[in-house]
């Protein structure tokens, strides 16, 4: 832990112990406890909405589950606290469960309408099943028993506290394992994640899950807090109010959760009261005033880029004086607001701090090289037997068929050359080897199997790794994180050893940790290991992108244009690695456009043109084929000249 964080964490401790000592007004103390209790419901949004890129509208309904899981278990059964919690948390789960196996086959608006269905169909089932939850009427229930005494209010206050101390800290462990890294992953690139053997829809469930737990954990914190719980609470406003306090926080950090919880407890109170409206608009016009002056003078922003905020909150306090009555101008000033959020402060208010200091998000630290192997030695098949086949593969898009009937044969420990004019279907091959594509007809067989229609994630974790045509790194990851997405099939801990630290799961980070330094080393990018990816130089962005794929030790590799871009340097770095990975025993295909990279690393060369295979053999064979000219230069033979004057790169 730096000296920063472990300064702020007990500055953060001291507050939540010294509270109700210095505040003693009960008011306040329930305040405070209910900030604490949507912190916690915040924290697992935030998995789903900051960090797998989700939009949930049906947390409210979760919360609801939660809250009326304790309600009916105290109020019916008369449940000792110890049940009805962990219950409420188990109810939540497997509700939140219910919803995201169907919903998260969708995104975008579809997701949203799914989730909002969902969250409405819960408050009206809470509504109606009176039998169980006592309808419109709520239920009353009283705070915990504990060692055979009742709870008082300050009781209470210090349980939630440690409840969402401990929540903070689990949040956090997840956030930072395998499991957290897969999460943001899936958010950057889906297709990334697939194919390094990262199920997007897997994670995306397990998100929502582990998510709609931390919401049951809040429900019933909520419901013995309040004392009494009804239908109404768990609305559609609610909802927009949990999403609006993830962004307006900031999300992918606690921190914003609790920023975030701090408005959906204060922003009722603030709409409905013009005189603490009043001075918070003051306060945020005076912060506006300061926060643009800052960004002005350490240029990192423009006159023109904080005329409307400042505009905006100089305007809003101007007119919270000219205002008689605020309860008229709720909705328009909430509104406002989402507007002004979605526009100006789109990383929160603890990614704009950041920004202003000039601060990114805090990363781990990679650790030295120490002598490990970067990744395994290709096992199995003999040097000259076949590793992957492919038998008459059609690729048909509507009339256009991209692939007409190709057979592939390649050799094991071979580099595999597969080139043609541009459109000639290189990258669709590629995509129905790593099973993006479904082929329309024939048949993939990888080290004996066949694994045309298996999922993306199932061939990578069987062996088959990758690059793109267009790199598609996590490039809010550094080159370590990335590279540790690649080694995610090395952990075997599940949830609960990432949760306890168990010393299985300290032992698979570390391993994977001294491999991601290797691996970077490898492809020589150790001196930029905690750099983000979306900041390095192109050339090296392509050499992370081998890197990644490295990590699933696969025993056939595909790489799409892996020059395409480089300098005359960076080819010539290029194709050593590539060398370095083939003596390793791992099988390549090549596709690239630079001829004299093709030709000089590939054994057997792949021509294709307008979806067919024209040519196969040796480059230099191959190099020499007339219909390999025709196809290239249109019959202009002596252009050709055999090497690098073939197709440029494009
Ligand atoms: N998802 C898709 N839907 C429709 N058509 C597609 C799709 N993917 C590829 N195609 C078409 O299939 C043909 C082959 O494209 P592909 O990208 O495989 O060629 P390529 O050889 O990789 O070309 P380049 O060298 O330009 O990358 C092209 O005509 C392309 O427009």
């Amino acid at each position: 832990m730096n000296k920063k964080l472990l300064a702020a964490s007990v500055l953060g401790l001291a507050v939540l112990a010294l509270y109700p000592v210095l505040i003693p007004n009960p008011y306040y103390i329930h305040l405070f406890e209910t900030i604490l209790i949507y912190a916690i419901l915040l924290f697992g949004l935030d998995i789903v909405v900051g960090y797998t890129g989700q939009v949930s509208l049906g947390h409210a309904g979760l919360f609801g589950i939660g809250s009326y899981a304790t309600g009916v278990l105290v109020f019916k059964l008369g449940a000792p606290f110890w049940v009805a919690l962990p219950a409420s948390i188990a109810s939540a789960a497997v509700f939140g469960a219910i919803l995201a196996l169907p919903a998260l086959r969708v995104t975008g608006p579809y997701l949203a309408m799914v989730t909002l269905a969902f969250g409405t169909i819960i408050q009206i089932l809470i509504n109606e099943m009176t039998f169980l939850t006592e309808g419109p009427m709520g239920i009353k229930i009283a705070k915990p028993v504990i060692l055979g005494q009742k709870l008082s209010e300050v009781g209470y206050y210090y349980m939630v506290a440690v409840l969402m101390v401990l929540a903070l800290v689990v949040v956090h462990r997840v956030l930072k394992s395998n499991l957290g890294r897969a999460f943001e992953a899936l958010r950057d690139s889906p297709i990334a994640s697939d194919c390094m053997g990262v199920s997007v829809y897997r994670y995306k469930v397990y998100a929502f899950i582990i998510s709609a737990g931390f919401a049951g954990l809040a429900g019933s914190l909520y419901a013995y807090s309040e004392e009494y719980i009804s239908p109404n609470t768990y609305n559609f406003e609610l909802t927009i109010l949990f999403l609006l306090a993830v962004i307006m926080g900031g999300r992918k950090t606690r921190s914003g959760a609790l920023i975030g919880a701090l408005i959906v407890v204060m922003l009722p109170s603030l709409l409905a009261d013009i005189e603490l409206f009043r001075q918070i608009a003051v306060a945020a016009a005076v912060l506006g005033v300061i926060g643009s002056a800052l960004m002005l003078a350490k240029k990192r922003s423009t006159v023109r880029g904080v005329l409307v905020p400042l505009v905006a909150t100089i305007g809003m306090a101007a007119t919270s004086f000219k205002l008689e009555n605020i309860v008229d101008w709720r909705l328009t000033i909430f509104g406002l607001m989402t507007l002004f959020v979605v526009y100006y402060l789109q990383d929160g208010i603890v990614g704009f701090l950041q920004n202003l200091m000039g601060r990114g998000a805090q990363h781990a630290q990679s650790v030295a090289a120490s002598g490990v192997a970067p990744f395994d030695r290709a096992q199995g098949g003999k040097a000259g037997s076949t590793l992957l086949q492919v038998d008459q593969i059609l690729m048909q898009f509507g009339g256009l068929k991209a692939l007409n009937q190709v057979n592939l044969n390649v050799i094991q420990g071979s580099v595999h050359g597969l080139i043609g004019p541009n459109g000639s279907g290189k990258s669709t091959m590629m995509n129905v080897l790593t099973g993006i594509y479904k082929p329309t007809n024939g048949k993939v067989s990888f080290a004996g199997a066949v694994i045309s229609g298996r999922t993306p994630s199932e061939i990578a974790l069987g062996g088959v790794a990758r690059t793109f045509q267009n790199v598609q790194l996590f490039g809010e990851m550094t080159a370590t994180e990335n590279v540790l997405v690649g080694l995610h099939n090395t952990f075997k801990s599940n949830v609960l050893d990432v949760m306890l630290q168990t010393p299985r799961y300290k032992a698979e980070e570390k391993a994977a940790r001294e491999r991601a330094a290797s691996i970077l080393e490898f492809v020589g990018l150790s001196a930029m290991a905690n750099e983000e990816a979306r900041n390095l130089p192109y050339g090296k962005q392509r050499l992370l992108e081998i890197g990644r794929a490295l990590g699933l030790s696969p025993r056939l590799l595909l790489l799409d244009e892996p020059a395409a871009g480089l300098t005359a340097p960076d080819i010539k770095e290029l194709m050593a690695i590539i060398r370095k990975i083939r003596d390793h025993g791992i099988t390549i295909i090549l596709i690239e456009h630079h001829m004299d990279v093709v030709m000089a690393l590939s054994d057997t060369v792949t021509v294709l043109d307008f979806g067919q295979k024209i040519a196969e053999g040796v480059p230099n064979a191959v190099q020499n084929d007339p219909k390999v000219i025709e196809a290239y230069l249109g019959g202009s033979g002596e252009e050709h000249g055999g090497t690098a004057k073939a197709p440029a790169a494009h």
